[in-house]
């Protein structure tokens, strides 16, 4: 069979490297490809067809953007799959790139996959809030098997090719022209029945326990869910393979993602997810002269190997950066070693190519020393000493004098002041903060934090290193606790105040997991250990020897205060490592928290010496009083130009808080909950409590509510004074 009997149905790159919007899965693009399917079947000349896209790109699947308009084609895709399932023409997929989405169903619908090595797949719908949309829920599971369907469906995760066809998804993987060996392929299966390759045809593969494996999966599924609908929605989907034909498993399937599209969570995963995008374009504004190193070929020096110290060196070794990892003694260095080691090790059992391709063993890729002469080579530092200023400074004095001219300084610091620690250098144009969220090598969230004088290239350098090491960095400006912590404090502080009111730590978290936390304030403040905020509230003079003798218990600065989490410290409960804290563990370093009766009695004790009245607190207060003190700082953040608009605040909310991904960050939230309703309660429990500065209304909220209740992405235009900078 010569190739010119083939018709190639459609060449075309699905939203993709920045495409256009009006593309393609508008109904142009379906049409014309149902039209040329129509094509190739109606005309005798051709024998077989095969779908690939273009550009070495298979299909990212539908467009996002598309689902936020009235007219969405969600489902209009479906007809097109069974249309190219059941043409009597054998149907070859060649898969380059991604095949995502709508683009991975298309494949399903293909009697034959052929992939590249290198191409990945998946049905990442349920990461937007939906599923899939056009029968991927009913043909999956018939093709791979209920278990694998349903951990792709429910988590969204993309495959490679490898993975892929040992699970049966694709045919053959090829390492060279992906489509020349669809064309071979479909040449040799002209004429062979095409019965057997019609997914939708097949049955469900058994299992011996099918009930059993579903009724576990699904307890699985809504445990991890924690409020967000679309895992559930997915399990239901599958499940409804497994008890009906095929052409009821699909109407049950567009009724789901109905239910999906209309509930208001597919909206805030689809915001979070252009957010995360446009949070990384600020590095290109029209004008600014960037430099951006290209990372792989300079030689990056990690100094300090504590916990975090540790985790960033993992990091950079995963991204394939030379690193030098530089202690102060011998002992630290062994230790901090062996723990990197172990890290590394952990992390290429996950990785296809292992340790090999870690390749941590390699002393050019990375070395352990404490030897600072080393500092003359490297390219860029990063610190990750003792969160102490006289210390910090003290080494970038060092770095000034040491390192090349051009080598950029950052620190990893999760609140000092990155304008003084640039002042101890000959360079501050080259200083930066670079704040990791603890494990540096797991959390994706890099906050950078630029100072009065950093330079612009240095700022596009950080952003550039956060986006090798697959991190989403987060350009912010200096002030105390950046943007992520400093919106933290009065979150922390009303969940504190509130336990000082009448509520329990367990009642307050229990209301914040349900809101979709993975752990509430006070279990957080138990892992992270009591002592860390301790030792900071001694260095700002809030507790311990410098709080001038005569100070009020409950009041700082004339502002409200509450020695409860001192008072806890002073008794030694430091939370996990100490086997106690805001609650009971098993033991040190036990991980189970219990409620504390010691603790209950404590605090009535603690309300009886303040003479505090006991009152039964709500749920709605509690969530309200946390959220909203959170919120309002970070409007307070927007009007003073460290955060470059609520995307940002939301991208570090979603990535390095925990905050649920499904109520789309916290000002997302609060635009759901409508501004003036946020301003109502703020007022209220401002005048509740005139000595919390925090619930105080931010001027630029209540200017939002006087222009009508903007909505979010106006909100910026409402600010005279911008950032210079961003
Ligand atoms: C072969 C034919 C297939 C035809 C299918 C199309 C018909 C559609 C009909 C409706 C079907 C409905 C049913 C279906 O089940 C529903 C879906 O398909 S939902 C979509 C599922 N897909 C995804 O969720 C993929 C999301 N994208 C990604 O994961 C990543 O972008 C990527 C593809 C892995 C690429 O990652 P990177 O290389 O890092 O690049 P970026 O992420 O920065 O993206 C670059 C640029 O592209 C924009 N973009 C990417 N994907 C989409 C998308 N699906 N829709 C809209 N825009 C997308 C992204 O925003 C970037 O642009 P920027 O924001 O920077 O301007």
């Amino acid at each position: 069979m010569s190739q010119d009997t083939f018709c190639v149905v459609f060449h075309a790159q699905i939203p993709f490297d920045r495409i256009p919007h009006q593309f393609k899965s508008g109904p142009m693009f379906l049409q014309a490809l149902e039209d040329g399917l129509k094509k190739a079947d109606a005309d005798p000349s051709v024998k077989a067809v095969m779908i690939c896209g273009e550009n070495g790109k298979f299909s990212a699947g539908a467009d996002i953007r598309g689902f936020s308009s009235p007219k969405t084609l969600g489902v209009a895709l479906g007809p097109i799959v069974s249309l190219i399932e059941s043409s009597e023409k054998p149907v070859v997929a060649a898969i380059e790139g991604v095949a995502l989405g709508g683009g991975l169903e298309v494949a399903l619908g293909c009697h034959y996959r052929v992939a590249h090595a290198k191409a990945r797949m998946g049905l990442p719908e349920v990461t937007i809030g939906l599923l899939p949309g056009a029968e991927g829920t009913q043909r999956l599971p018939r093709l791979i098997g209920v278990p694998a369907a349903l951990d792709m469906i429910t988590t969204g995760k993309h495959i490679p090719a490898t993975e892929a066809l040992k699970l049966g998804l694709v045919d053959e993987i090829v390492e060279e022209n992906t489509i020349e060996a669809a064309i071979r392929l479909a040449n040799k299966v002209i004429g062979q029945p095409l019965g057997p390759r019609r997914l939708s045809l097949k049955p469900v593969p058994k299992l011996p326990n099918m009930e059993a494996f579903l009724q576990e999966a699904q307890v699985k599924v809504k445990r991890q869910a924690r409020g967000f609908l679309a895992p559930e929605l997915c399990f239901q989907a599958v499940q409804a393979a497994t008890q009906r034909p095929f052409a009821e498993g699909v109407r049950r399937e567009r009724e789901l993602f109905q239910v999906l599209l209309s509930s208001g969570q597919a909206q805030a995963l689809q915001y979070a997810f252009f957010a995360e995008r446009a949070v990384h374009r600020w590095a290109t504004p029209g004008g600014i002269n960037l430099l951006f190193i290209i990372f792989d070929s300079i030689l990056l020096l990690s100094l300090g190997l504590g916990t975090m110290g540790q985790g960033i060196v993992t990091s950079l070794v995963k991204a394939n950066i030379p690193v030098v990892a530089l202690e102060q003694n011998l002992e630290y260095l062994n230790k901090g070693r062996k723990a990197v080691m172990v890290l590394l090790e952990r992390e290429a059992k996950k990785m296809e190519g292992g340790a090999q391709k870690l390749d941590f063993h390699n002393p050019a890729r990375l070395q352990f020393t404490v030897d600072f002469n080393l500092l003359h080579d490297v390219d860029l530092v990063i610190e990750a000493v003792f969160e102490n200023m006289a210390l910090k400074k003290e080494i970038f004095h060092k770095l000034s004098n040491i390192c090349k001219p051009g080598a950029l300084l950052c620190t990893n610091t999760s609140a000092l002041d990155i304008d003084e620690i640039a002042s101890a250098t000959s360079r501050p144009q080259q200083v930066i903060g670079t704040h990791f969220f603890s494990p540096a090598h797991v959390m994706r969230l890099l906050e950078i934090i630029y100072g009065r004088h950093t330079s612009p290239s240095a700022i596009a350098t950080a952003m550039q290193l956060a986006k090798d090491m697959k991190k989403v960095g987060v350009v912010v400006g200096n002030c105390f606790g950046f943007v992520g912590n400093r919106m933290m404090f009065p979150y922390v502080e009303q969940a504190v105040f509130l336990l000082e009111e009448g509520s329990r730590p367990e009642a307050v978290d229990q209301v914040l997991e349900d809101f979709g936390f993975k752990i509430g304030p006070f279990r957080m403040s138990d892992l992270a250990g009591l002592d860390v905020g301790w030792r900071s509230r001694k260095g700002q003079g809030l507790t311990g020897p410098s709080l001038p003798a005569g100070s009020s218990a409950r009041q700082r600065r004339g502002q409200r205060y509450s020695p409860l989490p001192d008072l806890l410290c002073e008794r030694g409960r430091f939370g996990q490592k100490t086997g106690k804290g805001w609650y009971q563990y098993e033991r040190a370093g036990g991980r189970t928290a219990t409620p504390d009766p010691w603790i209950h009695g404590f605090l009535s004790q603690y309300r009886d010496t303040h003479r505090i009245e006991t009152r039964y607190i709500d749920q709605e207060e509690i969530l309200e009083r946390c959220l909203f003190s959170l919120i309002n700082e970070g409007f307070a953040i927007l009007a003073e130009g460290i955060a470059s608009g609520p995307e940002h605040l939301d991208v570090i909310y979603l990535n390095g808080y925990g905050w649920p991904k499904h109520r789309g960050g916290p000002m997302f939230y609060a635009s759901t909950v409508g501004l003036p309703r946020v301003l109502a309660k703020l007022q209220k429990y401002s005048e509740a409590h005139p000595d919390v500065p925090k619930l105080r209304p931010s001027a630029f909220l209540k200017k939002l509510v006087a222009v009508g209740n903007a909505p979010l992405k106006e909100w910026m235009s409402y600010l005279s004074r911008q950032s210079p900078k961003l």
